[in-house]
């Protein structure tokens, strides 16, 4: 049988990001000794704010240190709209983390989508497509990029990235990021990364926090039901890593740690 998801469950939002810096350092560990390089993509929602806690607390050790000169981060999703919007993925992560860090922590290369294309989401993809190839080589040298982590959050309706429910893009097998302009979340004009790119990253990690994601994370962890983030879980299986709190795990039967 393959193997299965990791689910880690903590009292609180602060015990999870300790526990989440903890992973992304070694993440970061494992990118360093693979391309002298961290490639890390992050979706939008709750979660930024869950790593810009994780990720500007002070180092408690010398293993502890988040490299940021040597990052370089990538949006699993983002929306259509200018960088400065309040919809925007990118002004998300820049008010929550990028805006905050101390000079002396080194300064991450962001990979922000071309506004120039607003317009038209096929094109607005494809160059963030050409982004990636020309990050991580030449679209037909590698079949996938492999990002070192994809962060990601979960919809209540167990949507992940732009991928949501049901939608058409969930078979798209040979695109690396693909538009969407029917999103059921607002704003409806968005990119994604898409599924085969998501299962294949090294490590997959999951935010979802607080009682609203309760009933969503029952049905990802209790039943196969084609949901986006179970088909993230199918796919990845135990490089595949939810990080919880109590209050969004109440009372779903699949076995949980409370540590890394
Ligand atoms: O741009 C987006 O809409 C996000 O990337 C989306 O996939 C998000 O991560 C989830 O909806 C969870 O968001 P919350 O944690 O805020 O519920």
């Amino acid at each position: 049988m393959a193997k299965q998801p990791n689910l880690l469950a903590f009292p609180n939002v602060s015990a999870l990001a300790r526990a989440l810096r903890t992973y992304i350092i070694q993440c970061q560990t494992a990118g360093l000794h693979r391309h002298d390089v961290f490639k890390i993509a992050v979706s939008g929602g709750s979660l930024l704010n869950t790593l810009a806690q994780a990720l500007l607390a002070p180092a408690s050790s010398d293993e502890d240190v988040v490299k940021f000169n040597k990052w370089e981060i990538f949006f699993a999703d983002e929306r259509a709209v200018p960088l400065d919007h309040e919809d925007s993925n990118y002004n998300l992560l820049k008010t929550e983390l990028l805006d905050k860090i101390p000079e002396n922590m080194g300064k991450p290369t962001v990979h922000p989508i071309d506004v120039a294309h607003l317009d038209d989401t096929q094109e607005l993809a494809d160059q963030y497509e050409k982004v990636l190839v020309n990050s991580f080589a030449a679209r037909d040298s590698v079949k996938l990029p492999i990002f070192d982590l994809l962060l990601l959050g979960c919809g209540p309706d167990g949507h992940t990235c732009s991928l949501f429910p049901g939608h058409e893009l969930l078979r798209e097998s040979d695109a690396w990021v693909a538009p969407i302009e029917d999103s059921p979340k607002p704003p409806s004009k968005r990119i994604t990364l898409t599924l085969p790119v998501v299962t294949h990253g090294v490590k997959i990690a999951f935010v979802a926090t607080g009682e609203g994601k309760k009933e969503i994370m029952k049905k990802i962890f209790e039943e196969a039901n084609g949901l986006p983030c179970t088909l993230v879980n199918e796919g990845a299986g135990d490089r595949c890593t939810w990080f919880t709190d109590a209050a969004a795990v109440d009372g779903v039967s699949y076995p949980r740690r409370g540590s890394l």
